[in-house]
């Protein structure tokens, strides 16, 4: 029987991956001709922002090679935009070609302006290849470029463009950045980042004009202002590509309309993509049209298949050093509620909105880490009314995946959102194909291959699945978006080079964004003064904020003092002064804490400094990524079942370890007996007093990442105990990644590696005598800020928060 003859009309994303998924399902159905107007094999669209901004080549976004299209046997017409289509024929200038059944997938073009002046040489829009290499060679004879839409497109544009060099405005129609996919909480955020990292912005600016004689030499404004540019990229949205189906004499309203099976309203002509309308919806992300893809190649293979019914979307921003998802609803009405995170000094926003127990909007900056669980909880219509509001957002500690997330995870949960695949199809893929890489699981079932967010999730998944067989390798996870380094890869450079300061890792490691950002520069710091603790001048300014303050800022811009009870043991003496101070400043709020001390909270700034010299205590680093309290019980000095002396062993824990640098906030607790009132067991490190000795619990957590402490060993003597705590201090200070708390490093690192390497004698006096060089590093710093001037002058009085 002679073969069926296919034509596809546009060799884009959506296209061939519906060729690619017929040949799966009928691999000798069709004769199969392409037409495509770009002179390319097929790419990744998506890569180009990417491409731009010197993360990859050009050739490294190619999807489908010249030999792919060879090997199918397919007939692959490149620079042949097809000119009209007849009942059975289409037309490009060079070839005819006879079909029983076309596919129309001709994508968008970007929408243009129709203002004077917006054909002028240097005007572009940002979609294909060739519009990134004018960008590229634009950059190497001019210098000021401007972006016209703050959207998704804009903003990878204009950060692609200061990565060439060019100095880079982006002109913007409403008041804040990206107000499709954000709220302006989150978007002001967004676009402090982005002006940090150089980009400027024109906000509530209509372009009405562009000037120059043949080429672009600025721009006007409704409101009379200008700006000079010597390139205008216009990124404020699509149209579908659909005229060439209009006058086919196709059904087309603002895409070509098509049913639940891509049909359009001729028999034998269907469409895919970003060109087709669906349910009056047309899409310009990549996971919907893939879905299509696969809907239209069941039903013109004639397999069975579901109706494609229309997709929930979500977005990220491809922009070094920024973390962002949004998906469904973004801005809250009286039908919504919301649950709200915002922590502005670690750059951190989550908001979820929920209608009738379920999530119909998310919004995350900073911290997407709980983006795929979201997402499904909202894709699914998840109902929700059993969580509580910490279940649902996590702490935005950087969260990981840990291999209990992965075990509880359900076998269709969506993990690639770009090309819908499930945790069930990459377990099948390693179990029946053998696969052992992130790449080789691209290649069997594409998860990966379009923005690459989910390859840290495929590669826990493959962790979890293999074990040791694991090949991690290609799954690093860099530091933050401005490096392609790993933590492991920056502290070993760091040590190998010898580089001393934070400019000079950047510089030497290629930074992309020279200032960096604000998840990479406290872990530099961090780094460097645990890697050169004599050497190392401590970089105030690139701490997080309340640490470079000495003091937690609270909700109405006022702070909290909480002074260092050792042991959480005060006295009579100490009690006074605090009570004087909270009188003399009006202090409006005395509370104990958690972790036994008393807090001033309300205290003004410009009070702080005299707050402390009154107090004359030591801080109680409440703020810091550092030893917070030693919780202790009474003990054996006063309870009728203390077996050992709690607080004293407390009071000498906390005043050896106080203000030590660690990778995230490190608590303790002591007990004299097993009924445990310190809750030693929810500690980083905790201890239980047993008869004749300790046992020594670790990496335990009460806080959303609620987890019970394990047993590490058990000891006899109180030095036992202060070595053992030094010691796994100390790994966890060299071996943790910055932001990663004990729970989730143990998780990661495993509890016997820990335990081995604990129970060897000579690696514990190594790893004290390099955190006995550490503790010298430190000094007092309430005491610093009331003796120094300058400190005084720069942190607590002039001092701007940004
Ligand atoms: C810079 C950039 C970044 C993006 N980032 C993301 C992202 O992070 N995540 C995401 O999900 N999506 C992203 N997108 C959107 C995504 O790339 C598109 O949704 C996707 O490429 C659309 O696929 P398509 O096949 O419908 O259209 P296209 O990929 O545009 O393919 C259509 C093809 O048809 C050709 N064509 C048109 N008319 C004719 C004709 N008459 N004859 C022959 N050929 C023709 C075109 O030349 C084109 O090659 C991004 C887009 C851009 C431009
Ligand atoms: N990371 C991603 O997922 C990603 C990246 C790039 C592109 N894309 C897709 O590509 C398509 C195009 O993206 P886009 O950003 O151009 O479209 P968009 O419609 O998402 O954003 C356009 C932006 O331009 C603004 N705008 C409109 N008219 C304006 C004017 N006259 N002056 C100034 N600003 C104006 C709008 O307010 C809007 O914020 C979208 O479908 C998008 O989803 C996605
Ligand atoms: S832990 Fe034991 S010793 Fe300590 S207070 Fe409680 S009961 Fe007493
Ligand atoms: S989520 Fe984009 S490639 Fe997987």
């Amino acid at each position: 029987m002679s073969k069926k003859k296919l034509v596809l009309v546009g060799n884009g994303m959506a296209g061939v991956r519906t060729i690619e998924e017929i040949i799966k399902l009928a691999p000798d159905k069709y004769d199969i001709t392409i037409f495509g107007e770009e002179p390319h094999p097929n790419y990744n669209r998506i890569q180009l922002s990417n491409v731009l901004q010197g993360k990859t080549t050009l050739q490294g976004i190619i999807m489908n090679d010249w030999d792919w299209y060879k090997e199918n046997n397919i007939n692959l017409l490149t620079g042949e935009e097809v000119l009209k289509i007849e009942e059975d024929k289409v037309h490009s200038k060079n070839h005819t070609v006879d079909f029983d059944e076309l596919i129309i997938a001709t994508g968008s073009k970007p929408f243009i302006l129709p203002i004077p002046g917006a054909t002028k040489e240097g005007v572009i829009g940002f979609r294909t290849i060739q519009d990134c290499k004018d960008m590229f060679e634009t950059s190497t004879a001019y210098k000021r470029a401007v972006v016209i839409g703050g959207g998704l497109l804009g903003l990878e544009a204009a950060r692609g463009l200061l990565d060439l060099g060019m100095d880079v405005h982006v002109v913007h129609l409403p008041s804040y950045l990206m107000e499709k996919q954000l709220d302006p909480a989150a978007s002001t955020m967004l676009q402090k980042e982005l002006e940090q990292q150089g980009i400027k912005f024109l906000m509530n600016k209509q372009t009405v004009e562009i000037v120059g004689n043949t080429r672009v030499e600025g721009l006007k404004f409704i409101d009379g202002t200008s700006i000079e540019a010597d390139l205008v990229v216009m990124a404020i949205g699509i149209v579908p590509n659909s005229n060439l189906a209009k006058e086919t004499g196709l059904y087309v309203n603002r895409g070509i309309v098509v049913n639940d099976f891509m049909e359009t309203n001729c028999e034998n002509i269907f469409a895919v993509g970003e060109c087709a309308e669906h349910r009056e919806v047309t899409y310009g992300l990549v996971a919907p049209l893939y879905e299509q893809a696969k809907v239209l190649a069941a039903r013109i293979t004639g397999k069975p298949t579901k109706p494609y019914e229309g997709s929930v979307t979500g977005t990220q921003l491809k922009v070094a050093g920024i973390d962002l998802f949004s998906a469904g609803e973004i801005l809250d009405d009286p039908s919504t509620k919301s649950i709200k995170m915002h922590n502005e000094f670690d750059g951190v926003y989550k908001k979820i909105l929920i209608r009738e127990n379920r999530i119909v909007g998310i919004v995350l900056y900073g911290d997407t880490s709980d983006s795929t669980k979201l997402f499904r909880m909202l894709a699914k219509k998840e109902d929700i009314s059993n969580l509580t509001s910490v279940a649902i957002l996590s702490n935005g500690d950087g969260g990981t995946t840990t291999s209990d997330d992965i075990s509880t995870m359900p076998s269709d949960e969506i993990v690639c959102g770009c090309t819908v695949v499930t945790k069930g199809t990459i377990v099948q893929a390693v179990k029946e194909q053998g696969v052992t890489s992130v790449e080789e699981v691209g290649g069997c079932t594409n998860a990966g291959r379009s923005c690459g967010r989910c390859k840290p999730l495929i590669s826990n998944i493959l962790s979890h699945t293999l074990g040791d067989q694991f090949k991690a390798t290609s799954t690093k996870k860099s530091l933050c978006g401005c490096t392609t380094n790993s933590r492991e890869e920056i502290v070993a450079e760091i040590k190998e080079k010898g580089l001393t300061t934070i400019k000079e890792v950047m510089y030497v490691l290629g930074w992309k964004n020279e200032e960096g950002c604000s998840k990479c520069r406290p872990a530099l710091n961090y780094f460097l003064g645990m890697i050169f603790p004599e050497e190392y001048i401590d970089d105030r300014n690139s701490r997080l904020v309340n640490e470079k303050l000495h003091a937690n800022i609270q909700k109405d811009g006022t702070y909290s003092v909480v002074p260092r009870m050792y042991g959480g043991v005060t006295s009579a003496q100490d009690l006074k002064k605090i009570a004087e101070v909270a009188e003399k400043y009006n202090v409006p709020l005395v509370k104990l804490t958690g972790g036994q001390r008393i807090g001033l909270f309300g205290v003004k700034k410009e009070d702080l400094t005299s707050v402390w010299k009154d107090l004359d205590m030591p801080s109680g680093y409440a703020y810091g990524k550092t030893l917070r309290t030693v919780k202790t019980c009474v003990g054996s000095q006063h309870c009728r079942f203390g077996t050992q002396d709690s607080m004293s062993l407390g009071i000498e824990l906390e005043k050896k370890f106080e203000r030590l640098d660690t990778p995230h906030k490190f608590k303790m607790g002591v007990s004299a007996c097993p009924r445990n009132c310190a809750e030693a067991g929810i500690k980083d490190i905790g201890f239980v007093g047993i008869d004749g000795g300790w046992e020594i619990y670790i990496a335990g957590n009460g806080g959303t990442d609620l987890r019970a402490g394990d047993l590490l060993c058990t000891v006899k003597t109180k030095a036992e105990v202060m070595e053992i705590t030094g010691a796994f201090l100390q790994y966890y200070r060299e071996n943790a990644n910055y932001l990663e708390r004990t729970s989730n490093w143990i998780e990661r690192v495993g509890l016997d590696h820990v335990r081995q390497l604990l129970d060897n004698k000579e690696m514990i006096q190594e790893l004290n005598q390099r955190l006995d060089t550490s503790l010298k590093r430190y000094i007092e710093p309430w005491k610093e800020a009331v003796e120094n001037n300058t400190v005084k002058e720069t942190y607590y009085t002039k001092v701007q928060l940004t």
